[in-house]
């Protein structure tokens, strides 16, 4: 099963493979004349009520794979303001090819008629709220008549995100659903068929832009509030490391970060930037005694990164455990702090961020080849029951049953810091996504921020180049179309 957004999320990863949206609605037009014809008689007549989206347009591609057919088109509403390019182009091709069609002005002048089959493609994926009219007026007249119902994709009035269904809705005799059902499909006492459309299996492997589209506000899945609260954990014998991580995570989106390091290194690290809040604590390290004001600051963030320049000093490592096993809130664990995390009982979400080495040490099984390598990380996820990203030429996240792979990135990121960085961005995303969509965002866009500095500054890149590319990479270079 798979929700309307994620199915918009996988669509544009698509098209950034070279596979269209076009080619998509081409196929799902096709998917729908075949199940018409499998309910109609020779001499049937059909009555295609379309709305002004894609979900519309998958209808009008039907019509052509229709002929022979008594096929009427009516289009609820007028031409031109039909939403999407693809859509457009499908009508002036019904239109261009003599194809009997008519738009509907408003309910008052819409007449179904008495059709054998109604194509129901008012409504699909892109539904908010109750029908409105004309598309209110429409339904109740399709629900009236003696029609055989086939909807395309859902029935109009369900909404794919919720499985809620409005109370004027379409009952729908068929539906063709397009890739995978749909929320609400299973309770309907409908015929429900999934047809493959041709959407590479890749498109849901691999992270690209199509994901970065969860961080759009028009989302329908994301009842996000504000942008999120961040705590880095970090700092002692290193203070780059949190002072990396923290500017990352505020490019990537975060109202406020705070780190908390050691008294020594605070003057160093708000040296860095006047954008961080520093909160230093006594000592040169972090030792046990810090973890009770840690775990009362950490509650009220959103989302805590742990480990960026910690160290490896024992009386650190015990106070990252004391952390992590009174923290319940979301975590992302990096560098020093990971080798804690197999023997810790904790009732936090957390995202370890480990390279190939450190992946070792926490007992992981590592490999060369990309696709062993995410058969591992996969199954250790599923044993640590926790988000693992692992990072390399192709980093791999999982969390025990999805398994993404990102190929975003290039060698001269090889360079210090650059996890830093992507511990940073996790940490934003984090604090308002979902915890393995935020580490797939993260690795995706880090490694996008290392490819757009990499043009400018070949191997010379340093890890704070990456800073300035996370907001284009995040928000306005992401693509997406009709
Ligand atoms: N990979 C795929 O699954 C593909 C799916 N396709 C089809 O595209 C639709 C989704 O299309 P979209 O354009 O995003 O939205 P809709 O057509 O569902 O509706 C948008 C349209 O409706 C108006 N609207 C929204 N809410 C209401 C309402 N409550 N009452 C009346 N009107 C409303 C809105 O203003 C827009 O005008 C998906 O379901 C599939 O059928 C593509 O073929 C590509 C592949
Ligand atoms: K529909």
């Amino acid at each position: 099963m798979i929700t309307g957004s994620e199915m918009a999320v996988i669509d544009e990863n698509a098209a950034a493979m070279g596979v269209p949206r076009k080619q998509l609605m081409e196929s799902s037009g096709h998917a729908v004349a075949r199940a018409v014809r499998e309910v109609a008689d020779a001499d049937a007549s059909v009555r295609v009520v379309a709305g002004r989206g894609n979900n519309g347009g998958d209808a009008f591609v039907a019509v052509r794979f229709l002929d022979g057919f008594d096929v009427t088109t009516s289009l609820l509403g007028r031409p031109d303001t039909i939403t999407t390019e693809i859509a457009r182009e499908n009508w002036a091709a019904l239109a261009d090819g003599e194809y009997r069609t008519d738009a509907v002005r408003d309910s008052a002048a819409f007449d179904l008629g008495d059709p054998d089959i109604v194509v129901d493609a008012m409504l699909g994926t892109g539904i908010r709220g109750d029908l409105r009219e004309p598309e209110r007026t429409a339904a109740a007249a399709i629900n009236d008549s003696d029609a055989t119902v086939v909807s395309v994709d859902v029935p109009s009035g369900l909404n794919a995100e919720t499985g809620e269904l409005a109370e004027t809705a379409v009952e729908a005799d068929r539906v063709v659903t397009f890739h995978d059902t749909k929320p609400g499909l299973d309770a309907l006492d409908a015929d429900v068929t999934v047809a493959d459309i041709g959407i590479p299996a890749a498109a849901e492997r691999f992270v690209e832009r199509g994901d970065l589209m969860r961080l759009d506000d028009r989302d329908p899945g994301s009842h996000k509030g504000q942008n999120g609260e961040v705590l880095v954990i970090g700092g002692g014998p290193y203070a780059g490391a949190p002072a990396l991580s923290a500017k990352a995570a505020l490019r990537a989106g975060a109202d406020l970060v705070r780190v908390a390091c050691p008294m020594v290194v605070g003057r160093e690290l708000q040296g860095f930037g006047e954008d961080l809040i520093v909160r230093p604590y006594q000592g040169k390290q972090l030792e046990p005694r810090q973890v009770g004001f840690l775990l009362q600051m950490a509650r009220h963030h959103d989302a805590v990164v742990i480990g960026p320049g910690l160290g490896d000093a024992e009386e650190t490592l015990e106070a990252v455990e004391g952390i992590l096993s009174g923290y319940s809130g979301t975590a992302v664990v990096d560098a020093d702090a990971l080798a804690r995390v197999p023997q810790v009982d904790t009732d936090a979400d957390l995202i370890c961020t480990p390279h190939q080495g450190e992946f070792a040490k926490m007992g992981g099984r590592v490999s060369d080849d990309w696709e062993e390598r995410a058969n591992f990380v996969e199954r250790f996820a599923a044993d640590l029951g926790q988000v693992v990203l692992v990072k390399g030429a192709y980093d791999v996240v999982s969390d025990g049953e999805t398994t993404r792979v990102n190929r975003t990135g290039n060698a001269g990121m090889t360079v210090g810091g650059t996890g830093d960085v992507l511990a940073g961005i996790t940490g934003a995303l984090a604090a308002t996504q979902d915890p393995l969509d935020a580490a797939a965002m993260a690795a995706y866009a880090n490694g996008r921020a290392g490819d757009r500095a990499f043009e400018e500054r070949n191997n010379g890149l340093v890890a704070t180049d990456l800073h300035d590319e996370i907001p284009e990479v995040l928000w306005t270079d992401r693509g997406g179309e009709a």
